[in-house]
């Protein structure tokens, strides 16, 4: 994708198979949002081949856009719709594409309450708090049942409880075979829904894979961590499993507050993006840097 004469996306290579979660990560103006508005049809790629549901998204037609969810950064319009009547009014664009597979559209109130609106199905949008509005745009986007979910930066706003319940929507969703797609800068977030991690910085894929093989990838060693009596201890290893096994055998109850801890997310993504700004391999990096605590076998 080039805007003008600057290529902001040049080596954007993946596959997302039925049902999976991908979270798109990267910094700011890494390309997110527009990757996902080529995927969607609502922007012209300038060079390259994309397929999504067996369409080039430039010719998809309405057909193909009611199999589609969208849920973009943010809207702020339809301010005097209430929330039931909005609902309604989208879901009837639906009703033509209802397949004996898939229902369409969603049942009006259960979507509410399936998006934690039921208490405000009957506000003007305008009069909604940001959090509110937020929930509003994911039941927008997901009254079609679409059998592909797009939600760049879906949770922005969101207090604990929102988000919480916002993840069992989305387990819900992928549990019945949506394929979704979606951005956060949250990454715990990623973690918690992510099938898989795709990681997008300097226009290209850097990374693909579930959390736990990026961690991999960037660093082999786990941190052990464990307590005898008073003392604490730390061990760097690329066998956690055997260290603890023979740490048990040879102190059995004695050890307590056991810990085995990887490279976080956060630690990975870090390392790999930090990686490509400074034009290094992110897996010649010595582990210690990534758990940021030079300590190996040493008492603490
Ligand atoms: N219409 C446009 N014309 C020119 N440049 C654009 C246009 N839209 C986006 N860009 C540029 O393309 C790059 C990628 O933008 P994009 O919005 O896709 O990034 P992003 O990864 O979604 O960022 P963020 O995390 O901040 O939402 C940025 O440098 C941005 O300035």
């Amino acid at each position: 994708m080039r805007y003008g004469t600057t290529d902001v996306l040049q080596g954007v290579n993946f596959t997302a198979r039925r049902g999976e979660v991908l979270v798109l990560l990267g910094p700011n103006g890494a390309g997110k949002t527009t990757t996902i508005e080529v995927l969607e049809g609502f922007r012209m790629r300038s060079a390259g081949d994309v397929s999504v549901l067996g369409v080039d998204p430039a010719r998809g037609d309405e057909g193909w856009r009611a199999r589609i969810g969208v849920v973009l950064q943010s809207w702020r319009d339809h301010g005097k719709w209430r929330v039931r009547e909005l609902l309604d009014h989208f879901g009837r664009f639906y009703a033509p594409y209802d397949s004996g597979e898939v229902t369409r559209p969603w049942d009006t109130d259960a979507l509410i309450d399936a998006v934690g609106l039921t208490e405000h199905a009957n506000k003007k949008l305008k009069d909604l708090s940001g959090g509110q509005r937020r929930r509003m745009d994911v039941a927008i986007g997901i009254v079609g049942r679409p059998e592909l979910l797009f939600l760049d930066e879906p949770t922005a706003g969101f207090d604990p409880e929102a988000r919480r319940e916002f993840h069992d929507l989305i387990h819900h969703l992928s549990d019945s075979s949506t394929t979704i797609l979606l951005t956060t800068h949250d990454l715990d977030e990623a973690e918690k829904l992510a099938d898989r991690i795709l990681v997008l910085a300097g226009g290209r894929i850097i990374a693909d894979g579930s959390a736990d093989e990026l961690s991999r990838r960037v660093s082999t060693e786990a941190e052990v961590k464990w307590r005898l009596g008073p003392e604490r201890f730390v061990h760097s290893t690329t066998d956690a499993t055997k260290f603890v096994r023979e740490l048990l055998a040879e102190n059995g109850s004695a050890v307590t507050d056991l810990e085995v801890r990887r490279a976080s997310l956060e630690d990975t993504y870090m390392k790999l993006v930090h990686a490509v700004e400074t034009g290094r391999d992110a897996a010649d990096d010595n582990v210690i840097q990534i758990f940021g605590n030079p300590v190996q076998e040493d008492r603490l």
